[in-house]
């Protein structure tokens, strides 16, 4: 069994983040010494002997961007599946997991990034102001969601998608700065630039989600009869009634991890601090629209990290607003084992039946024609399976290494099919 514990990780803010990637001759020599030691604690954490990420605090218009986004994920995946099919469509939205399995724990949405996208000029903060109103009332009661409305509630979420994807791509890039000068010869950055970022906005689902979602489809008529009463002011509190789904309902195989153990395979992965809601647990209500936020049970992210040198599980702690970015696999190559991504999984409190988790994540890849060329492995075969304590060898049955995963001179597209392969054991893409 291993031991578990937390990890606050390396915090850097934003504008320190900006003075580390860009030159700046002006610094004062106290300030050139400080900024030093900050990008030596980057490659600390990013390398072998760090946890293979840290967190990014600070980020300008990110924390709004963030609040309008994130709670959409669970919107969308509790619409019925013609609704969804339409909001997908009307913002160009794609999805990489099997939306029609009502017994699914995720959901998500997902769009290609391109760097070229510059969607500051088409943002006003009228329309970033009017989508916060859509989705909550003054007095913190959540506003009936009427799906006959869907372009109204709906109406930024391309926008607010592809431009908080951006900010988190140019996050990536700056640390792809950071990281390539400290190490000297590497491209990570031209590599992110060249390459394709993918953004993924994610609800994972509660146990109630999973009830809601098999009635949504049947209940239609009487879902509609409720949220008429809401729009007549019946708010969540005096509308339910405290019966509460019966126990035998909600699934007792839920696994105790809401995402696998993985490796990222991509540069970098840059993601929203997740957030948290809790639904009603009475039977009676308009579920969808019956729901607040909430802060972490636990206080930390459900983010846990493997660390396979000394046996532990990390919870990772992230402040609500902040970004964490990790290394992935592509960067491992890249740098020689420079950077080293982190065995990690989303975790997943069973015991509350009503908890959902939503985040917003963005894969930055290299091209996929990029030839990975390196020869030296410092991160890989630390552990062999024999020697691996009993829950590594559980995983590792699942996820060989990647010295398994990748031979020399592969392109990244070789490299990502075969980790799909052996992760999945078909050649469809992961995540
Ligand atoms: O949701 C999270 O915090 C982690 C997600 C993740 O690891 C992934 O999508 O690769
Ligand atoms: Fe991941």
């Amino acid at each position: 069994m291993a031991a578990r514990s937390i990890l606050e990780p390396l915090e850097i803010c934003f504008s320190d983040l900006q003075l580390m990637s860009s030159h700046s001759p002006q610094l004062s020599p106290a300030e050139l010494s400080r900024i030093e030691s900050l990008t030596a604690a980057v490659m600390q954490a990013l390398g072998p002997s760090g946890p293979g990420l840290l967190v990014i605090t600070g980020v300008p218009r990110a924390p709004g961007l963030r609040r309008d986004l994130l709670p959409l994920a669970r919107k969308i995946a509790l619409l019925g599946r013609k609704d969804r099919a339409r909001v997908l469509k009307d913002h160009s939205l794609g999805s990489d997991v099997p939306l029609k399995n009502p017994n699914r724990n995720v959901s998500s949405c997902a769009l290609q990034l391109t760097y070229s996208q510059n969607l500051n000029s088409q943002l006003s903060s009228t329309t970033l102001k009017s989508a916060v109103e859509n989705h909550y009332s003054g007095e913190g009661y959540p506003v009936n969601d009427c799906f006959d409305n869907l372009d109204v509630e709906f109406k930024n979420l391309g926008t607010t998608f592809k431009e908080l994807g951006l900010c988190m791509m140019e996050l990536g890039i700056q640390l792809a700065e950071v990281c390539d000068r400290a190490i000297g010869y590497t491209e990570l950055k031209q590599s992110i630039i060249d390459g394709s970022a993918k953004g993924r906005l994610i609800h994972y689902h509660s146990a109630i989600d999973n009830i809601i979602l098999k009635e949504t489809n049947t209940r239609k008529k009487e879902f509609k009869r409720k949220t008429q009463q809401a729009e007549n002011g019946i708010f969540p509190s005096n509308r339910c009634t405290m019966q509460r789904y019966p126990k035998e309902r909600i699934s007792k195989s839920i696994s105790n991890l809401w995402q696998q153990w993985h490796y990222d395979y991509g540069i970098f992965t840059v993601l929203t601090s997740p957030l948290f809601m809790v639904s009603c647990q009475a039977e009676d209500c308009s579920h969808i629209s019956c729901c607040q936020q909430s802060s972490s049970p636990d206080a930390h992210a459900y983010l846990q990290l493997f660390d396979i040198k000394k046996n532990i599980i990390y919870f990772v702690r992230s402040p609500p607003e902040s970004f964490i970015v990790q290394v992935g696999e592509a960067a491992d190559i890249l740098t020689r084992g420079k950077l080293c991504s982190t065995l990690h999984s989303v975790s997943r409190p069973t015991d509350i039946q009503n908890l959902s988790r939503e985040t917003f994540v963005v894969f930055l890849q290299p091209a996929w024609d990029k030839v990975l060329s390196s020869s030296e492995f410092p991160c890989l075969d630390e552990t062999s399976n024999q020697d691996a304590p009993e829950l590594m060898q559980e995983i590792l049955e699942k996820i060989p290494p990647l010295s398994i995963r990748y031979k020399k001179e592969m392109t990244f597209a070789e490299f990502s099919r075969e980790t799909t392969k052996q992760y999945y054991s078909s050649s469809g893409t992961h995540k």
